[in-house]
């Protein structure tokens, strides 16, 4: 592939082994990937953070990677959740031992000034790439809400190599940077109004139909950005996919339909079924999967003002908007009625199988998908009133 006079200067170790390695892991993604040249970025989101995720592995190749004073990013660039809410993780009941772990991989990306934001939704918090501009970011539920929403171009990377990508400030030019893998190729026509956890459904559903593909939706109304952030996690959990398109808000510039879908509310009933694991009542309820907004922090504070939670209730969220919900009172309201506010992690990548739960109710498909295996836990999915009121 084509590499710039500076980028050859990278690749041949010039700016430090840190830079020249992940310089080589670009150029060896680009050429399996057919890429002609490197593109510049603007920011990463980096995935690959939790202990219980990447373990010993992870951790010391981040400790020996951080020593190397050339192991500096270019670029914006915000951390993924980590294992364990980095401030409040005895409260919560996480070992030391997992603590003093997760805290050396959290130190080892501080050291090369990747942003300890712990959140999947860094969009809410000020990594918000501008349409057009070339990002590499590798979480999934991000991924998507950067190339559909904000119009940014990213593929789906894994931890590695968006970490080399923002190290070097390039990434190789191939998927969804290029104008010619950004055509909808199925079209979606959602017949009924969905509000809610049922965006969640939808995607679970289509994204098993679409794969790869780059769906366009048809919506009877137009849904919020919380909506479609839920859309979006579950479309690239259940599917790989990490581009769709929404008439009336981002159509796309071009469309060649392979094929063409309806779906309405009894399409999605089988679907709703299958997210649930047991009909067992939850000893844990987790919402926030993506991270929650301040919006949907306030929907909750209000609605759970005046009640009382029959069991553990965890509202996960990065620290920045903890912060905000602190200062607007939300979090005192749902602690009052016995939740409790966690940040920097979730239900997934956090140990929770560890903390003595057996079934947890979620909102989310993304995460109904994955406790099972991930956690090897039951779930139930509903919408969070409905999971209030069990
Ligand atoms: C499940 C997920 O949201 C979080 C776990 O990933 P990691 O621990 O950040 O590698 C990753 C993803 O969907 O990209
Ligand atoms: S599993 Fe959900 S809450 Fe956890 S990091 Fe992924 S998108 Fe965020």
């Amino acid at each position: 592939m084509y590499l710039t006079a500076y980028e050859e200067e990278m690749y041949d170790g010039e700016y430090g082994e840190a830079v020249e390695k992940s310089m080589k892991i670009l150029v060896a993604l680009g050429d399996i990937y057919g890429a002609e040249r490197m593109v510049e970025i603007s920011s990463a989101q980096i995935s690959g953070v939790s202990y219980k995720t990447i373990g010993d592995a992870g951790l010391e190749y981040l400790e020996e990677l951080s020593k190397d004073p050339s192991a500096r990013v270019k670029v914006q660039s915000s951390l993924n959740p980590a294992g364990m809410d980095l401030d409040n993780w005895r409260e919560l009941g996480f070992s030391r031992e997992f603590a003093d772990r997760q805290s050396r991989i959290i130190d080892a990306y501080m050291r090369m000034d990747v942003m300890n934001t712990c959140t999947c939704t860094p969009y809410l918090i000020g990594n918000i790439p501008t349409r057009g501009s070339h990002v590499a970011w590798s979480e999934s539920s991000a991924v998507i809400y950067a190339n559909s929403i904000l119009g940014a171009r990213t593929n789906r990377e894994g931890g590695p190599s968006a970490l080399a990508a923002a190290i070097c400030g390039r990434t190789p030019a191939y998927g969804y940077h290029l104008d010619e893998n950004r055509i909808a190729n199925i079209l979606v026509k959602v017949e009924d109004s969905l509000e809610g956890y049922e965006y969640g459904v939808l995607g679970y559903y289509v994204g098993k139909i679409v794969g790869d593909g780059v769906p366009s939706f048809r919506f009877r109304g137009q849904p919020s950005g919380d909506e479609f952030k839920s859309l979006g996690a579950a479309l690239a959990s259940s599917g790989a996919v990490a581009l769709y398109y929404v008439e009336g808000l981002n159509p796309a510039v071009e469309c060649e339909f392979e094929d063409r879908i309806s779906v309405d509310s009894a399409s999605l009933e089988d679907s709703m079924d299958e997210l649930s694991t047991t009909n067992d009542k939850p000893d844990l309820i987790c919402v926030g999967c993506p991270h929650c907004s301040l919006g949907e922090i306030r929907l909750l504070a209000r609605y759970l003002r005046h009640r009382r939670l029959s069991c553990d209730f965890w509202v996960c969220t990065s620290h920045a908007l903890k912060v905000a919900a602190d200062r607007m009172g939300y979090s005192d309201l749902i602690v009052g009625s016995g939740g409790v506010m966690v940040s920097d992690t979730c239900m997934v990548v956090s140990p929770i199988e560890d903390l003595g739960f057996d079934v947890v109710g979620v909102d989310s498909a993304k995460a109904a998908n994955y406790i099972p295996s991930m956690c090897g836990l039951d779930v139930v999915f509903d919408d969070w009133k409905n999971l209030v009121r069990l």
